[in-house]
């Protein structure tokens, strides 16, 4: 069985009136990347702040690699690495320069650290920016210098928090591929994010957090089918009397039906044809209509149920 990496139990973190973190548990077992997916203010950053001991908590207890973490816990935070939401780079350094400072912070030995700053540097594709500095770099290769800062140390465990926020595609794929190989290489991985996408194209495991809490967990398609939702129909229909609302309703596996702006919803707990269903219904009535489509459940609906809010911004 593999080795449990992280372990958080019944953590809670005030600030002053406000619970960030409300009895938050979770385990995370060597060579998953664990997605941490939850709206702005839902707990992400304290609870990972928490877990990296920058941050004091009340209650609970965290473990990693198996020990007590502690601020003063050196040998633990020699095999983290952490890139968070914002980029925290030295502006008077070159690129060269900024990642050879961050790896020195635990690689001691000079000739194994410049292998591993040239690592790094191969790794997030920077090569041909080495003596740049930060500020004449894009939003996005700064994006990359800030994580070749975090795990040019070959770090075990990694913690990213938000890395895409407001960067260009290109470097958002990058990123995620980036994390998929450190991945492969052998790390752990702790990836926090607002967008459900990205979580569910790269992690292995999924917990959906809101108001501190951890809601549910699992793999992108076990949390899918917990939930009701199983299709969700939108039709673009000029006008829909009430009548007909209420007959849809009653079509079979129908469990939701919404009409506002043109755009008829109808929500689906089960059933293979219930498209079809619908759209024989519209076309017996004589109710002519325009774009078809049907969706698979997302994380949003898992989200929605479970919360009775959107995820979306
Ligand atoms: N230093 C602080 N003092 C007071 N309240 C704080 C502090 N830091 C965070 N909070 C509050 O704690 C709650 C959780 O915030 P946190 O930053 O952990 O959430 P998050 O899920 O990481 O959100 P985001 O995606 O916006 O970073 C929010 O209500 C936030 O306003």
């Amino acid at each position: 069985m593999s080795e449990t990496v992280v372990k958080i139990e019944n953590l809670v973190k005030n600030y002053k009136n406000l619970t960030a973190v409300d009895h938050f548990n979770l385990e995370i077992k060597e060579g998953e990347i664990l997605g941490l997916l939850g709206p702005n203010g839902s707990g992400k950053t304290t609870t990972l702040n928490c877990l990296l001991s920058l941050l004091s908590f009340h209650e609970g207890k965290i473990e990693v690699f198996g020990e007590k973490m502690k601020p003063e816990s050196y040998s633990l935070k020699k095999n983290i690495g952490v890139i968070f939401q914002n980029v925290a780079v030295f502006d008077t350094l070159t690129v060269y320069e900024n990642i050879d400072f961050f790896c020195g912070l635990y690689i001691e030995e000079k000739a194994l650290r410049k292998k591993y700053v040239e690592e790094a540097i191969q790794f997030v594709e920077l090569g041909d920016f080495k003596n740049y500095y930060p500020k004449k770099l894009s939003g996005g290769l700064l994006r990359r210098l800030n994580i070749a800062c975090g795990i040019a140390h070959k770090p075990k465990l990694i913690v990213l928090d938000e890395p895409t926020v407001a960067v260009d595609p290109q470097s958002r794929n990058k990123i995620l591929e980036g994390i998929l190989e450190l991945n492969k290489q052998g790390a752990t991985i702790i990836y926090t994010s607002h967008y459900m996408e990205e979580v569910e194209e790269i992690c292995s495991r999924i917990v959906i957090m809101d108001k501190g809490k951890n809601l549910a967990e699992g793999t992108a398609e076990e949390l899918k089918r917990r939930i009701k939702n199983n299709e969700t129909i939108y039709i673009d229909i000029r006008s829909l009397p009430a009548e007909d609302m209420d007959n849809i309703r009653q079509l079979k596996h129908v469990y939701s039906v919404e009409y506002s702006e043109e755009r008829l919803t109808v929500k689906c707990d089960g059933g293979n044809h219930n498209l079809i269903h619908v759209m024989d219904y519209l076309q017996e009535r004589g109710i002519s209509f325009g774009r078809v489509h049907s969706e698979l459940p997302t994380l949003n609906d898992v989200f929605l149920e479970i919360t009775g809010k959107e995820l979306r911004d």
